[in-house]
Order: C-alpha cells, then structure tokens, then sequence
C-alpha cells in the first residue's frame, strides 16, 4: 500500500484522522510508542532540526514508525524556524520515500514543482495548506487560498490560521464549506485553538491536530486534551451515524 492508499484506508474506517506533531529529538520516541487512537504523526523538520537532530537520527526514526508519517519543513513565514545551512527542498527529497505523506505551503507550490512530482509519482498523500499562525490572515487572502486549492489538486486542503472570536471561525467554516470539493482540514491558532479542533471536524475536517511533545504552534493544545474533548462530546461516535463528508470514501 502506498501513502496515499494508507490514508485513504485510514480515512474510510472513521470521520476524521488523529494527527500527534512531534518538534522535539525526545518526541520521536512516539513514532514507536503505542498511542491509542493515533493515526498520524507530523514531523517538524524545521524544529527537529533546529533542536539539532540529524537527517540521519530521521531516518532512523521514520524507520520504526508504527503511524503513517507526514513530513514538514515550515519556512518561517509560515510560522515555522529559521534553519540556517539546510536546504529544506534537499531534505525533504530525501526523507519523502520513508513517510506516507507530504504537507507544502500553498503559496511556494509553485516554487516547490520537482518535490510535488516526486511525492505524487512516489504516491505520498499530498496536503497543501495555508498558515498563519500569530495575526489574523485577511479575508481576501483566505478567499484566494480557497480558490487556489482546487487548482493544484491536493488530496488534502488545509488551513491553520489565527482566529480572534467566534464570529471568524464560523466565517471560516461557512467560506470553507461552500468552496472546497476537496476533502479539507482546518484549525485555528491563538485563542481558539482547542475550541476550533471541536468545531471543525464536526463539520468535516478530516485531519485533527494535537501536540505530542509540546505546542508546534500558538494556542497548540496537546493530542491528549483534545482526545479528552472529544470523547466527552462523543463526536466520532455521532459522526459515524451520518454520511462520510468525502463522498468519494463513503456515500
Ligand atoms: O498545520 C499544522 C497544525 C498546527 O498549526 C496546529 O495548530 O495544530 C501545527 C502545525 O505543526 C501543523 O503543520
């Protein structure tokens, strides 16, 4: 099975997939450690390296991952660190084949073409998403992200974007849903953070974020209390009683 046939498996057997972000040489000791529930797990590459891991202790650990794995290198206007002396597209070349998925900023795609065909003809799970972690994104850029994703074909859109107050999260549910035909996943950073990772996959974001080893971004709960919300909201199991929001896995 390739990445993308391991996602989409994942993704057929519940509404929304749990995703833990590891940005620490300790944390990726969760690449192996049993975690129940946890379908993915997101490296940070800017933060592991940045914490002075290796590409070749990478390597290693993406050998004995027990999750599917999805690689990041942000860039810091995208919220991510400065890595100096790393060439991130090289990195990434050279770790894709040991993950299942790929996760590119929107707007460098286009700067970023060998590395999307690579992932593509490797068959790797492709999100391209836009972030934004500390100021609210204006309105237009958002609506032009929407109208961009489509245009690049990605298994997954995502958004992980600064929100201020309730009335912007329900802005950016209502844009999402009305524009997107990709399956989507979307967060807020700041204030909101763990209220939006409630909100959105109840209406269909099929990935869910949460720390393993501390906040990869502002406002970042942790995997384990978003697990804990959840549950207490029963929101799989309620999910699992209507339709699957990506038509494509089940009608
Ligand atoms: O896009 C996301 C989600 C995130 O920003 C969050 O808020 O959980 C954390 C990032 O590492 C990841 O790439």
């Amino acid at each position: 099975m390739n990445g993308k046939e391991r996602f989409q498996f994942l993704r057929r057997q519940k509404p929304f997939l749990w995703v833990g972000t590891v940005r620490t040489r300790a944390g990726l000791a969760f690449l192996d450690s049993p975690w129940p529930g946890l379908d993915c797990v997101e490296l940070r590459l800017d933060c592991l390296l940045e914490d002075g891991v290796s590409p070749q202790e990478l390597r290693r650990s993406l050998d004995r991952r027990r999750y599917a794995a999805i690689l990041t290198f942000r860039h810091p206007d995208e919220g991510g660190l400065r890595v100096r002396g790393i060439d991130r597209s090289r990195v990434l070349e050279e770790l894709i084949p040991l993950a299942e998925g790929l996760d590119l900023e929107l707007r460098y795609a286009h700067e970023q073409l060998a590395l999307v065909q690579k992932a593509q003809k490797e068959g790797k799970w492709l999100i391209f998403s836009v972030h934004e972690f500390t100021t609210p994104l204006p309105k237009d850029r958002i609506l032009d992200a929407l109208d961009t994703f489509p245009t690049v074909s990605p298994d997954c859109a995502k958004l992980a974007v600064f929100v201020e107050n309730p009335r912007e999260l329900l802005w950016l549910a209502e844009q999402i849903l009305s524009r997107l035909p990709t399956p989507w996943a979307a967060m807020a950073t700041g204030p909101w953070a763990l209220f939006s990772r409630a909100l959105f996959p109840a209406l269909g974001s099929c990935l869910v974020y949460g720390g393993l080893d501390g906040p990869a971004a502002p406002g970042q709960p942790a995997l384990a209390i978003v697990r804990n919300l959840l549950e207490h909201l029963s929101l799989e199991r309620l999910l699992e009683k209507i339709p699957h929001p990506d038509k494509t896995l089940r009608p």
